[in-house]
């Protein structure tokens, strides 16, 4: 998880509100319902599939926001929602405060070009361009000329990894590196935006973890809202700030790992976060006794438990808790133990 908690107080980098996609033959008639009427059975009445029902969240500007639930549980069509590469049927979505739904389609293409990225599977390469011709192409879109958009490209193609290999062509590379060209054509521009459908899926474990700790690294110098899907708990746990949890078309929970762990709105949620050992999403920030005091150094207040267990081991009594450099708290060993001793 980054560092640097996002600013909750700054606007909404995306503010999403009463979000509907329903899919089916008289769906503008679901639209012209007024916002009360729009309900599961009206729906069902219809004979509609609602593949996203009233999702309403705000994303803060840097803030890293994973959607995850089941497989048909709406994740892929939420994002496509806020992309427009589907239009909902209902509600509002704004980034920055700037209407998104009302934009021409001139206005689209350029927040598409200019500040947003996006990855998505089965999002063709183009098959006649290399590996830094396609990586390079959205920054040559954007009239920068060629030898200036492939330097650039070469560094984002080392960062995912395929150095080597940039000369050659779609066809030439398995999926996986196919799908590591689109996670670094996605970032030539250095978008302010950041969708990713499933980025990591088709990757092995080790590539996929060093991609998460790239992501991780890039956040920490680059302010960049991110919002991904995932189906890997595990994944989304180590990424993001704050995870939905989507069900049946549904946004049933939103919350920090910590929050989904701990508290758990239903059952559903319960299910999805069973495995998690606690202590690596409770922080000690939570469990700490608040208290001033002179330390400059111990453990970091947004650490988790499960990071500052070599601490706990080594510490005979209560541990300062930390935070810019100052104390803020105590942490009491044998409850910091409990935590991490804790299995669900
Ligand atoms: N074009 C479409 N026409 C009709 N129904 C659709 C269409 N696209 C999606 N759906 C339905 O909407 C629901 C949500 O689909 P979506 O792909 O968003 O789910 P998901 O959570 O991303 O699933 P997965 O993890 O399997 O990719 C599903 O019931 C799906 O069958």
């Amino acid at each position: 998880m980054p560092d640097a908690a996002p600013d909750r107080n700054a606007p909404a980098a995306i503010d999403a509100k009463g979000i509907w996609k329903v899919f089916g033959r008289d769906a503008g008639a679901f639209r012209r319902l007024p916002a009360e009427a729009r309900t599961p059975e009206a729906l069902a009445a219809a004979g509609l599939v609602g593949a996203v029902q009233d999702a309403t969240f705000q994303i803060g500007r840097g803030e890293v926001f994973a959607i995850m639930g089941l497989s048909g549980s709406g994740k892929s069509t939420l994002l496509r929602c806020l992309t427009r590469l589907i239009e909902p049927t209902a509600g509002e979505i704004a980034f920055n405060g700037r209407d998104v739904l009302k934009l021409g389609d001139k206005e689209l293409v350029e927040l598409r070009r200019q500040r947003m990225g996006m990855v998505f599977q089965h999002f063709a390469l183009l098959p006649n361009r290399t590996v830094v011709g396609n990586v390079a192409f959205p920054l040559e879109v954007q009239g920068m000329p060629r030898p200036k958009a492939e330097a650039r490209a070469m560094e984002l193609i080392e960062t995912v990894g395929l150095k080597g290999r940039e000369t050659r062509f779609p066809a030439q590379l398995s999926g996986g590196q196919q799908q590591r060209v689109g996670i670094a054509r996605s970032l030539t521009t250095n978008p302010e935006f950041w969708f990713l459908d499933e980025p990591f899926s088709a990757l092995d474990p080790l590539i996929r973890a060093d991609l998460q700790a790239e992501v991780l690294r890039l956040q920490k110098t680059q302010t960049r809202t991110v919002v991904f899907v995932t189906h890997d708990l595990d994944e989304a746990i180590r990424l993001a700030d704050r995870i939905a949890i989507m069900e049946a078309g549904r946004i049933i929970q939103i919350g920090t790992p910590e929050e989904l762990v701990t508290e758990p709105a239903t059952d559903y949620v319960r299910r999805f976060v069973a495995k998690v050992p606690p202590a690596r999403v409770v922080k000690v920030a939570s469990i700490m006794t608040p208290d001033t005091g002179p330390s400059t150094s111990g453990v970091n207040a947004g650490a988790t438990i499960a990071e500052i267990a070599p601490d706990l081991v080594a510490a005979e009594g209560p541990l300062p808790v930390v935070e810019g450099g100052r104390q803020i708290g105590w942490l009491d060993r044998s409850a910091a133990l409990k935590t991490l001793a804790a299995q669900v």
